[in-house]
């Protein structure tokens, strides 16, 4: 599965963009007017492969849930339950990412892919009804081992368990795209995970640890020179090879990180345009783009996260991102935050007049 959606990402579709570059000069706007939002819309219409691209049609943010054996180093200052039960808060639509989902009328599916602690939820069954509610946030158990191992003992996790978390990704933007979401979303959980996402940007751009490495949910001094060698422990021990992706997210990543990684994959074989939250989503993006380097094509950054990693990550893929609030919270909260940002975007394609259309005198 991975293979045959790797083979299905192309590049944008030159002639759609030309006519969306053309489009926008006719726009009542001086040329250039609407900055950043001009490129997103033709790299949207190149996705498309039509000029204007459709509307984008329903949002899906997708939060990925899982735990980290690297927790056991103290790189956080949160306990690994804090996972399992910020999913619980998720489905029961407590949290921030259900407030900005509301706002932005998009639906919210949590993926548990490695959470540790049992989940204080109700059995599948009594979360199943969100299939054909959008607005009930919906729980899919698709657990490949409850929580990675630490990454400064052993490998995080096997290459099959690195893969069966890919798969999951790819599998879940099939299904959110096949119900008709038009634009996916990027979210994440797990306490500790801003540790491999740090490692897997030093490994995919080559930064150093001290470089790619943040504060997370906001260590103090003395913790954050210890996450730092952590990382650095970590990457020493493994080196991995950024030409071996799967290899990579099996000995640094974690279970969110690599099915992130399918998913921003499954969007782009699909010609959906994904949304990226913060740091972690745009490590797992840096893992999809060594995979298959046209899968940038069908990301959007939606916002910079105040972890250096992020724009470090936002610089190797050459995105801009389209907000910057100084967020570190994760969830997709950043992600919700620019969809009408990028919604506007198409908008201007459909919506504006020309010119001639409008009567407007050019310069
Ligand atoms: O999205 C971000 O850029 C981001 C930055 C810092 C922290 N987080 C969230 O905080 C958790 C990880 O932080 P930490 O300090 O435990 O590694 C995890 O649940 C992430 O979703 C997220
Ligand atoms: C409370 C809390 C909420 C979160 N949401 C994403 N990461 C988080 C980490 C913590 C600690």
């Amino acid at each position: 599965m991975l293979e045959t959606t790797i083979a299905a990402i192309g590049p944008l579709d030159e002639p759609a963009m030309t006519a969306a570059r053309q489009l926008q000069a006719r726009l009542t706007k001086p040329a250039g007017s609407l900055g950043v939002l001009e490129d997103l819309s033709v790299r949207l219409a190149g996705l498309a492969g039509v000029c204007p691209p459709p509307p984008l049609g329903p949002a899906a943010v997708a939060i990925f849930a899982g735990d980290h054996g690297v927790h056991a180093q103290r790189v956080t200052g949160w306990p690994q339950e804090v996972t399992g039960q910020m999913v619980a808060n998720f489905l029961a639509g407590g949290a921030v990412v259900n407030a900005f989902a509301r706002q932005a009328g998009a639906s919210v599916t949590v993926v548990d892919v490695g959470v540790a602690t049992p989940l204080p939820v109700p059995g599948p069954t009594d979360t199943d009804h969100g299939a054909d509610r959008p607005d009930v946030p919906r729980l899919v158990v698709e657990s490949v081992r409850r929580g990675t191992r630490d990454m400064t003992v052993t490998a995080a996790l096997t290459r099959e368990e690195a893969r069966a978390a890919v798969e999951i990704g790819i599998r879940i933007a099939g299904e959110l795209i096949d119900a008709g979401a038009g634009i996916l979303l990027t979210g994440d959980m797990g306490i500790a995970n801003t540790t491999p996402a740090a490692a897997l940007i030093a490994v995919f751009t080559g930064v150093d640890a001290a470089e790619a490495t943040g504060r997370g949910t906001g260590v103090d001094d003395p913790t954050y020179q210890h996450k730092i060698e952590v990382v650095r422990a970590a990457l020493r021990r493994h080196d991995p090879d950024p030409d071996d992706p799967l290899a990579v997210l099996a000995a640094v990543g974690g279970l969110e990180h690599a099915a992130l990684t399918g998913f921003v994959l499954g969007a782009a074989a699909r010609r959906v345009p994904v949304l990226l939250d913060g740091v972690i989503a745009v490590s797992a993006a840096l893992a999809a783009a060594a995979l298959a380097p046209d899968a940038v094509g069908a990301m959007v950054a939606g916002h910079r996260s105040a972890e250096p990693g992020a724009t470090i990550a936002l610089r190797r893929l050459g995105l801009i991102p389209l907000i910057d609030l100084g967020l570190r919270l994760g969830e997709g909260t950043g992600a919700l935050l620019a969809l009408p940002v990028v919604t506007s975007a198409v908008r201007v394609l459909h919506e504006v007049a020309t010119f001639d259309s409008a009567g407007v005198a050019e310069k």
